[in-house]
């Protein structure tokens, strides 16, 4: 992968955003995420990215709809869903981000035995999405501030749901913000939920399960379990912080 760093001074934000996508280390964070139900990616998008997404946020002719998060006991804080067209580096985002995650989505569901599976590309999973009446953007930005925090919750928005996810941190803890960390549980059957804390920083995307996940059984191979997962935000101390959430699915 082409660290931002060994880019030509003036490469446009995002320009090689598609083929920094492919360049990922795939296998390995295939292996993270059967192992943990998440990945971390370092660094998908540079400071100078990741601000302008954040900016975006005032702009609402780029949003369909806003969400004050405390009306619904989501939490504190709120949200905006993008509207069609999506802006081009979210466009870009879901459609290389998709292409890779779709195989691994395919074996899970094979590994959990779930009947459905995924088309190769984003635009026919999202033409199943809208013959169910699917057809609203899920990609958001959301923004905390001062003893703000998201709820556990899981990102479901009708009949089709692609199981994989992401969200990218765009702000910088410790310098923007404090607190305020990415969290997300697990529900094994007969078991008490596990926290875990997902320590991303500024630019930084996490890859994780929508609802479920498989896990290997410790009895004997082939004994597959599903495990359930959630994801939310603990509370913000102080400062302010935006994150990007990557949904493939679309809403009713
Ligand atoms: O702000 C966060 O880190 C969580 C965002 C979230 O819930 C999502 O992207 O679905
Ligand atoms: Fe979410």
């Amino acid at each position: 992968m082409p660290s931002i760093a060994t880019l030509p001074p003036g490469t446009a934000p995002f320009a090689d955003l598609p083929s920094r996508i492919d360049a990922l280390p795939w296998p390995s964070l295939a292996l993270d995420l059967d192992a943990a139900g998440w990945a971390m990616i370092p660094g998908l998008l540079d400071a100078r990215e990741a601000a302008s997404l954040a900016a975006c946020y005032d702009d609402d002719r780029l949003f369909r709809s806003r969400v004050v998060m405390a009306r619904h006991n989501f939490g504190l804080g709120e949200y905006k869903y993008f509207r069609y067209p999506l802006p081009s580096p979210v466009q870009m985002l879901r459609t290389a981000l998709y292409a890779r995650l779709a195989p691994l989505a395919n074996r899970w569901n094979r590994l959990m035995g779930l009947p459905v599976r995924y088309p190769d590309t984003h635009a026919d999973l999202q033409q199943r999405c809208n013959a169910a009446g699917q057809v609203r953007p899920t990609p958001l930005l959301l923004r905390y501030g001062a003893g703000d925090y998201n709820c556990l919750h899981q990102d479901l928005y009708g009949e089709h749901v692609f199981p994989l996810q992401v969200a990218i941190l765009l702000s910088e803890p410790g310098r923007d913000f404090e607190g305020g960390e990415f969290v997300l549980t697990e529900q094994r059957p007969r078991m008490q939920s596990r926290p875990e804390v997902v320590p991303l920083r500024q630019g930084d995307a996490v890859v994780f399960a929508v609802n479920q996940r498989p896990v290997q059984g410790a009895r004997g191979a082939g004994h597959v379990y599903r495990v359930s997962m959630r994801h939310g935000v603990s509370r913000l101390r102080a400062g302010h912080r935006h994150t990007l959430g990557v949904i493939f699915h679309d809403a009713t």
